[in-house]
């Protein structure tokens, strides 16, 4: 299938590496997410290709898909994290990551969140305005400890992505602005409770093209002179994540040439030398997952086919929040004429749709796989509609596991009172 390379038809039926996805979903019902581990291995060792001979630490930024069972893969393959929220320190933890190897970034981290993290012995903070600066230098006086941090700076480069997964425009809540970078660094240096050690940068998501990429280094890279002419030594230069997949034809350049490119420029400035982090989410795991779902009714409207299916906004709510697309193929091909479908949920909202004039040829009761789902789907997924939360299966080679047991009502009801 296109952009997944490890999702392949054999007999007319769909297959995630060596695993026929209809047995699995015979087996553990729908909807069902199902990654492969190997495309996951393959996405690190593209941009571990793109670092070769280099002091490089890949963070894998597990807002993407934060379920154990896949920060085990990272974990297990040497990944530091980029965290955005105790609860994630909690999980990273819980796969038995190197604290030193976790990042924390965010604009809005609380007292709490900075101590539980000092504890941990996490490896650096980005922290996200001044004002962030200054709890921090409190909380980590009062551990007796001192924060290792860097800044994230807002370079103002666009993009060129959906306006609601950009950040590193002027207008976004991210980062501190490009001419208040300086003042802000030679703030943090003189705060006892800081330790000043990177700079970082993150500029957006499903970023198909190389350009604001070299934009935004060469911003990074005139601060990085800027802080150090003000006598403040940066050891790392941390660029985020960001790099799009393909969905739907998207042609985005692979990690170890847009890493080529970046590296020319870094050396180029003499700062080859500095240790390089970075922040993948979506690269890491997006196409190394499909989402199962069964078809529960056909019906005709008077405009538009309706393909009813038992995975909804709640599953898969980037349709939904940011018109993006997502290929639906049937899991066992029909030899039948294929009919015009707009693909939604049982949700009671017009805008749960999977997908809008697919043509299809299915009846109820079969399956379809919703792909390019390993990354942002479970992960923001909801319990909308008292909707329990899909199981997810992890795939390598001949055999999957359950990483997730689907949510049954008693465990969304556990936490309730009447
Ligand atoms: C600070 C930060 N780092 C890393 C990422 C990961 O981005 P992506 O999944 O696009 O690689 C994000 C999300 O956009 C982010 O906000
Ligand atoms: N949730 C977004 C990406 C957000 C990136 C987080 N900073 C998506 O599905 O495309």
């Amino acid at each position: 299938m296109p952009g997944h390379p490890h999702v392949a038809r054999r007999d007319g039926n769909l297959y995630v590496e060596g695993v026929s996805l209809d047995a699995l979903a015979r087996e553990h019902g729908t909807p069902l997410f199902v990654y492969s581990r190997q495309w996951m291995l393959d996405a690190l060792a593209a941009y571990q290709r793109g670092f070769a001979g280099r002091n490089a630490l890949i963070c894998y930024a597990m807002k993407a898909n934060s379920s154990l069972g896949v920060l085990r893969v990272f974990a297990e393959a040497g990944c530091g994290f980029d965290i955005v929220s105790g609860g994630e320190l909690s999980r990273a933890l819980a796969v038995g990551a190197d604290p030193a190897r976790i990042i924390f970034s965010g604009v809005g981290k609380t007292p709490a969140e900075m101590k539980q993290a000092l504890a941990a012995g996490i490896g650096c903070f980005n922290v996200e305005s001044e004002a962030e600066l200054d709890v921090l230098n409190e909380v980590a006086l009062a551990a007796g400890q001192r924060a290792r941090i860097s800044i994230r700076i807002n370079p103002n480069v666009d993009p060129k992505t959906h306006p609601y997964i950009s950040t590193g425009l002027k207008g976004n809540k991210f980062g501190v602005a490009h001419d208040r970078a300086v003042a802000a660094y030679k703030h943090a240096a003189r705060l006892p409770g800081l330790e000043v050690v990177g700079i970082d940068c993150h500029i957006g998501s499903q970023i198909t093209d190389a350009g604001p990429y070299l934009d935004a280094m060469d911003k990074v890279l005139d601060l990085v002179e800027a802080i150090e002419a003000a006598g403040i030594r940066l050891h790392h230069i941390d660029f985020g994540g960001g790099l799009g997949i393909d969905y739907n034809g998207d042609k985005p350049p692979a990690a170890d040439a847009l890493w080529k490119q970046l590296l020319a420029r870094v050396d180029a400035r003499g700062f080859g030398d500095r240790q390089l982090m970075i922040e993948p989410g979506r690269s890491m795991v997006g196409n190394a997952g499909v989402c199962v779902t069964e078809v529960i009714h056909t019906k005709p409207g008077e405009d538009k086919n309706f393909c009813i299916i038992d995975a909804a906004m709640n599953d898969l709510p980037r349709p939904a929040m940011y018109q993006a697309f997502h290929a639906i193929v049937p899991v066992s091909e029909r030899a039948t004429d294929a009919t015009i479908y707009d693909v939604v949920g049982p949700v009671c909202e017009s805008g749960d749709w999977i997908g809008r004039d697919r043509a299809l040829a299915v009846e109820a009761g079969d399956l379809l796989a919703v792909l390019s789902a390993g990354a942002y789907c479970m992960s923001m997924a909801s319990n909308y509609n008292t909707r329990g939360r899909a199981a997810e299966m992890l795939v390598s080679g001949d055999s999957a596991r359950l990483i997730r047991r689907r949510e049954t009502v008693q465990d969304q009801l556990l936490s309730e009172q009447v």
